[in-house]
This record gives structure tokens, C-alpha cells and sequence, in this order.
């Protein structure tokens, strides 16, 4: 990555004795006011949570938590937005995602994201009239039905990764262009949406298609599969998940069903599965596959998000390639809704220009010579590397940044809540002793992986895991001259259980059991300051910021460590004042 037009950082006052400062990103942990959460009748009532009734669904508010709590009591904490707007997504309704939170966070500013940026190109006609789309979507083969145009992506609303919106304009522009087949490769969500809302989904598809499919036209579904277990695995965690979604969508290898209604209602029926976890298919037509990947067919990854596109589009791709073995490689002209990696230039062709996201505070910082610290479990390594540094995932310079990965395991996650959490405090306590670093950041994983898995008990346990990673990095960096800022990157474990909008109140199924959710929340997250006192300067919350957002962070973490901050930059959240004698 270039370091030419970057900014020169100012300092103003170099800390003493080798002072640090860490940023914990504590995944999917929002915080909300227990006071305002649910009644404690009815906690009572459904013999949910005996003890803490006001936590009913809140697996933060309900796990043993000191660590945090002290932080919770000090001056030195509020909460901030990570959701919505705050965080450059369409509207206040979006909840906040791993890929918004942590560009904010290392950029120090918003900038409108994927989710945002699609709607505009699609409404503004753009994305039909650049060169992607007449390269991979507006060819004389398609028009002439000799070959098909494939659309895969995650198929909801949740706005995380796609949007179901933009397929339907997708499938509207190709039909205008006059192409005669598309066939639709479709992952199941339930996890940035109900856990078990594939049906909904379905229901739209089949009325859109409807009004679409002609005599000239053909639009139907080929394969799919639920998102964790088929296509979008990311960080490498687990190729196999790739593989499956290889198989089905380009070879049409996977149990075959006649509809994708018919693959879902049986595959949910046989093991009680949410729709993020069914198992690859194949649709299927006199016992045949209704479409392969052949040579020459265009295929679009219509997901905008990259951390979960980069793996397909490199097996779609990449002439050598050793992953798994794809026993055929057809040469498709392969665009991605945008690029997912900036250095590597992943996919060449994209259909909407991802955000500009430049300048961000790792740049900043390797250009005034900081070393710094990034670590995280793989699952969410990407999170404190690739999006912090805007989604690119190279680095600066190398010597000045040091980024280590826990390999984390390949499990339903809710069976070790505690995942690698004790890993990373121990690394990072050692980078703190050794004062490798002046400037890091690390994530936790937990709350946000298990929060996933709807198993409100498991939660509970995944947010006390991180307190205890927690109490023993506040620990050493009393030791070790480290000043921590604790926050998170948007809510999740704080809310297992539906709530309903109006009433607030948590929705019960019909066998009085909560309903679970699976997906973020809209709720702020903590913001906390530790161990300011090393500093010989007091450190106040400014009052003026009751707006603040993930991307504030930046310019905190910049005037601790004694920089100007830019004046690009978002306004830092503290104010400083000379120490009484
Ligand atoms: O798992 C993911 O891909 C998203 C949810 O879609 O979570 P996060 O943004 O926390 O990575
Ligand atoms: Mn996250
Ligand atoms: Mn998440």
C-alpha cells in the first residue's frame, strides 16, 4: 500500500515510559441501560432467568461482567452509536455490522457504505451503464440465449452483505438487455434476519418472478444452501464451506430438490436447522441439474460486502488455485456487486465503486513512524486488519506493524463459548510487557459469534469469557503503562430474544418459549477509558459529542497518544486539562 499522499500527524506531547494505547473491540456486545430492558414479571413468569430479571434476553446485562462494570461506573465511560447512519448505512433502521464498525473505527470518519452506495447506483442508473455491467452482463451470448448469466449472493434484506432489492433490479436489468437465461445460486440468511425467514423470501421471489418470466425470458433458481455452512466463509476459517457452495452452484452437485421451497422445508424438518446452517442443494429437472457453470456464462456475486465474497470469487477466478480441488474451472466473466479487496484488485470487474476509504489512522500512524499491534482470532482477524485499514489487506509497513491470528476453531461456536478469548489476552499481554507495540487494537470475538447462534445461555457465557479477558489486560496494563479504550463494534449478545418494535416486549412462540434472535441489534456500545492517570494530563469526556459514534474512536486513540488529530477526522471524544499539583 502507498504512503505518498498521506498526512504528516503532529505531536504534540510524546507520553512517557513507553505508554500504549489498546483499543478492545468486543464484538457484537452493545450495551443497553438495564433499567430500560424488560419487566421482571415476565422473566418471573417464564422462569427464563431467575436471578437477573431485567436481563431477560440480554445475555450482557445477564453474564457476570466485574470487569466491564467497573468500567461501567467510571467517569470515563458512555456509550456512543454504532448503528444507522452513524456508520454511513442507509437509514437509522440498519442495525450496526463488523464491516461499518471497525472502517469507522480505523478511519476515523463515515463514508457511505456498500449498502448505500448499490442503492444509488441502482437508482441512478449508473450501475447499468458502466463497464462492467456491458462486459459481464450486456453480451451477444447471453442476448442470444447460447449462454446464462448466473446471480449468487445472500438472499434477505438484512442489508449486512445484500440486499434482496438489489437482485430484483439486477434480474429487471438483465431482462431489459434482453438476455434470455438467469439462473439464480441462492444462500439462505437467518442470521442478519430471522432465523428462520427463508420462506419469507421465497414468497417475494416467486411473486417477482411471476411478473417476470416469459417466453423470452427464463428466471430460476439452481442451488443454494445456508450462509455458514455453503459459499461465504471468510478469513480462509474453513475452505470446505466454499467447496460445498462450488459443488452446488457451479458443478450442480448436492442433494437435488424440485423447488427451493421443497430444499428448505425438508432440510428443516430433518434436523431442526435455522436457515444459515441448511446444508448445499441442487434443483433439479427430469434428474438433471437445472444449470451448471459452463465456459462463457457470466456469473455476478451480487453481495456488496467482502470479508464473506473473497473466497468464491478467488475459487471463480484465480487459474491457479489449490484450496480444494474444483475438478472443472469453467472460464466465466465473473463481476462482483463491488471489489472486495482493494490491494489484491478482488474481483477486476465490480459493478458499483466500493467507498474511498483512504487515510486511515494505520496510515497515518506508520507515516509518523508508530508501531503498532493488531490481533484477533480468524474469524474476526480480517475485522482489526482489512477493514480497520479500509478493506485492503496488505499493510503499510511491515515493520512497523505486527498483526498476529488465532487460529480459531472450526465448531458451532456456541459449544466453546469461550472461543479463543484467553489466546488473544495472552498475546496481547505479552506485546504489552515486551512494548512491541505503542499503538494496537484487538477483537474479541465472542459475543457477536455466539450471539449468532440464537443459544441464549451459551451468550451469556461467551460475554463472561471476554469480562475475564477483560479483567486480566486491565490487570497488565497497569503493569505495563497500556491505556485501554473498551468498546464494541455493534450490539448482538444483547439481545436473544425477538423484541417486538411497539411494545418492546419480548415475542414468545407458541409454546410460550421466546423467539430467538440471531441477528445485530440497533443498541449503542460501550465506550470506556482505562488507566488515563499515567498521563500528566486529566482526561474528561467531552459533553458536547452526545452524538458520538465508532467514529470518534480514531481521533481519541490519535490525542492520547499525543497527536493532533486530523482535522478530517471526526472530533476525538475527551478534552484535556493540566493536572492539579
Ligand atoms: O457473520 C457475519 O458475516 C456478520 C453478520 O452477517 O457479522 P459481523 O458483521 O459481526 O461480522
Ligand atoms: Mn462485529
Ligand atoms: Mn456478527
Amino acid at each position: 500500500m502507498s504512503l505518498s499522499n498521506s498526512l504528516k500527524l503532529k505531536r504534540i506531547f510524546k507520553p512517557q515510559n513507553n505508554t500504549k494505547i489498546l483499543t478492545i473491540v468486543m464484538d457484537g456486545v452493545g450495551y443497553t441501560n438495564p433499567n430500560t430492558n424488560l419487566t421482571a414479571e415476565l422473566a418471573k413468569n417464564h422462569g427464563i432467568l431467575p436471578s437477573e430479571a431485567f436481563s431477560i434476553g440480554n445475555a450482557v446485562n445477564a453474564a457476570y461482567t466485574p470487569n466491564l462494570n467497573r468500567l461501567i461506573s467510571s467517569s470515563l465511560f458512555r456509550t456512543i452509536k454504532a448503528h444507522g447512519t452513524s456508520v454511513g448505512l442507509p437509514s437509522d433502521d440498519d442495525m450496526g455490522n463488523s464491516e461499518v464498525g471497525h472502517n469507522a473505527l480505523g478511519a476515523g470518519r463515515v463514508f457511505a457504505q456498500g449498502a448505500k452506495l448499490v442503492n444509488s447506483a441502482i437508482e441512478s442508473g449508473n450501475l447499468f451503464s458502466g463497464n462492467a455491467w456491458k462486459e459481464v452482463v450486456a453480451r451477444t451470448e447471453l442476448k442470444d440465449g447460447t449462454q446464462t448469466l448466473h446471480l449468487c449472493g445472500l438472499f434477505s434484506d438484512g442489508n449486512v452483505h445484500s440486499h434482496i432489492d438489489h437482485l430484483f433490479a439486477l434480474i429487471i436489468g438483465a431482462k431489459k438487455e434482453g438476455i434470455k437465461k438467469v439462473r439464480l445460486h441462492l444462500l439462505l440468511d437467518g442470521r442478519d434476519v430471522g432465523p428462520l425467514t427463508a420462506t419469507d423470501y421465497i414468497d417475494k421471489l416467486e411473486n417477482f418472478l411471476g411478473t417476470m418470466n416469459s417466453n423470452e425470458f427464463s428466471c430460476l433458481v439452481a442451488s443454494g444452501g445456508g450462509r455458514t455452512f455453503v459459499t461465504m466463509d471468510r478469513y480462509e476459517s474453513d475452505w470446505s464451506i466454499v467447496e460445498r457452495g462450488y459443488k452446488a452452484h457451479v458443478l450442480g452437485e448436492a442433494r437435488f430438490f424440485k423447488s427451493i421451497r421443497e430444499a428448505v422445508e425438508i432440510l428443516r424438518s430433518e434436523k431442526n436447522y435455522y436457515d444459515q446452517d441448511l446444508p448445499p442443494f441442487v434443483l433439479e429437472n427430469n434428474g438433471k441439474p437445472i444449470a451448471t457453470v459452463e465456459d462463457g456464462d457470466s456469473f455476478i456475486f451480487f453481495n456488496f460486502r467482502g470479508d464473506r465474497a473473497i473466497e468464491i470469487t478467488r475459487a471463480l477466478t484465480e487459474e491457479k488455485f489449490s484450496a480444494f480441488p474444483r475438478k472443472r474451472f469453467p472460464k466465466v466473466h465473473y463481476a462482483g456487486m463491488m471489489q472486495y479487496d482493494g490491494d489484491l484488485k478482488l474481483p477486476e470487474i465490480f459493478l458499483v465503486t466500493p467507498p474511498a476509504i483512504d487515510q486511515t489512522m494505520t496510515e497515518l500512524l506508520c507515516n509518523a513512524g508508530v508501531k503498532q499491534f493488531a490481533c484477533s482470532e480468524t474469524q474476526k482477524y480480517g475485522h482489526v486488519t482489512y477493514f480497520w485499514n479500509g478493506n485492503r489487506s496488505g499493510k503499510f509497513n511491515a515493520d512497523l506493524e505486527n498483526y498476529v491470528e488465532i487460529t480459531s476453531d472450526q465448531i458451532p461456536f456456541q459449544e466453546r463459548p469461550w472461543m479463543k478469548s484467553a489466546e488473544i489476552a495472552d498475546e496481547t499481554i505479552k506485546q504489552m510487557q515486551n512494548n512491541s507495540f505503542e499503538i494496537g487494537r484487538i477483537n474479541f470475538a465472542n459475543g457477536d459469534m455466539v450471539g449468532h447462534s440464537g443459544d441464549f445461555a451459551a451468550a451469556v457465557l461467551s460475554v463472561a469469557a471476554v469480562d475475564l479477558a477483560l479483567g486480566r489486560i486491565m490487570n497488565a496494563a497497569k503493569e505495563t503503562n497500556t491505556i485501554l479504550i473498551v468498546t464494541a463494534d455493534h450490539g448482538n449478545a444483547d439481545e436473544m430474544f425477538e423484541v417486538d418494535k411497539k411494545t418492546k416486549k419480548v415475542v414468545f412462540d407458541k409454546n410460550g418459549l421466546p423467539k430467538v434472535k440471531t441477528s445485530h441489534t440497533l443498541a449503542p456500545v460501550p465506550l470506556a477509558i482505562y488507566n488515563t492517570e499515567i498521563l500528566e494530563r486529566n482526561i474528561e469526556l467531552r459533553e458536547d459529542l452526545a452524538n458520538g459514534g465508532l467514529s470518534n474512536i480514531a481521533a481519541t486513540v490519535l490525542e492520547l497518544a499525543g497527536f493532533e488529530s486530523p482535522s478530517f477526522y471526526d472530533p476525538s471524544l475527551i478534552s484535556f486539562s493540566e493536572k492539579k499539583k
